[in-house]
């Protein structure tokens, strides 16, 4: 199996190489103006210009309007959108305006919670199953968060999906055997403090599933 691996929230020049050296089949920009690692277009602009065309340019999104995302699509150069917090039919307008891959973001604390998946039929391309941040959070994701990944065993899924929620370098590849996880996505786990990556632990982590 070829474990691909998105590396989410990145915002300087040197992390995003690292992520492209380490050989990271996606990077993630963040376009959400409470997180810490919110892009301005000026800098998503300079990030989107380093990336190869083998690598996909995914920005996240929490329920956006379509300035934010005519604005971020552009400066970022983006091919795929994950959309947190955003209802199917939200997500179908954007896919049929934008034209561009969605990835809908499912939060899951419990085995209920992935029935959404199947909301999103049709109309997504992917889901990302993401860990539920605790009520009254600033962040629908992007804290760290993990979820108990054995939900994921036996369940049906509707569409190609990738894993996310508090995974890091040394979790990842036991988050991977429980749920057969072919894209997994990370954050705060190469983080090394909020809004701050960091290089070492993104090399470690991209080291880990290239192990897989
Ligand atoms: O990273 C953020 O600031 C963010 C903001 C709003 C929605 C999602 C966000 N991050 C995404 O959340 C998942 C899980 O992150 P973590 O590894 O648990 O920190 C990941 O896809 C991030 O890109």
């Amino acid at each position: 199996m070829t474990l691909n691996a998105k590396i989410c929230g990145l915002s300087t020049p040197e992390t995003l190489d690292t992520a492209i050296r380490g050989g990271a089949s996606h990077v993630g920009f963040v376009f959400f103006a409470p997180s810490p690692r919110n892009l301005s277009r000026e800098r998503a602009q300079q990030l989107a210009a380093r990336v190869p065309n083998h690598v996909t340019r995914v920005g996240v999104f929490v329920d956006p309007d379509d300035a934010l995302l005519d604005s971020a699509i552009s400066a970022g150069s983006l091919q795929a959108l994950q959309l947190h917090t955003t209802s199917p039919e939200r997500a179908a307008a954007i896919r049929a305006k934008t034209k561009l891959p969605v990835w809908a973001a499912v939060a899951v604390k419990q085995n209920v919670d992935l029935a959404a998946a199947a909301r999103y039929q049709g109309i997504a391309d992917r889901i990302l199953y993401d860990a539920k941040t605790p009520a009254g959070a600033t962040l629908p994701g992007g804290m760290g968060v993990r979820f108990d990944w054995t939900l994921l065993q036996g369940f049906r899924h509707p569409l190609p999906w990738a894993l996310s929620g508090g995974l890091d370098p040394v979790n990842m590849a036991e988050a991977v055997r429980i749920t057969g996880a072919e894209l997994v996505d990370v954050s705060s786990g190469v983080g090394s403090s909020a809004g701050i990556k960091d290089p070492g632990k993104i090399a470690a982590f991209l080291k880990a599933a290239s192990a897989l």
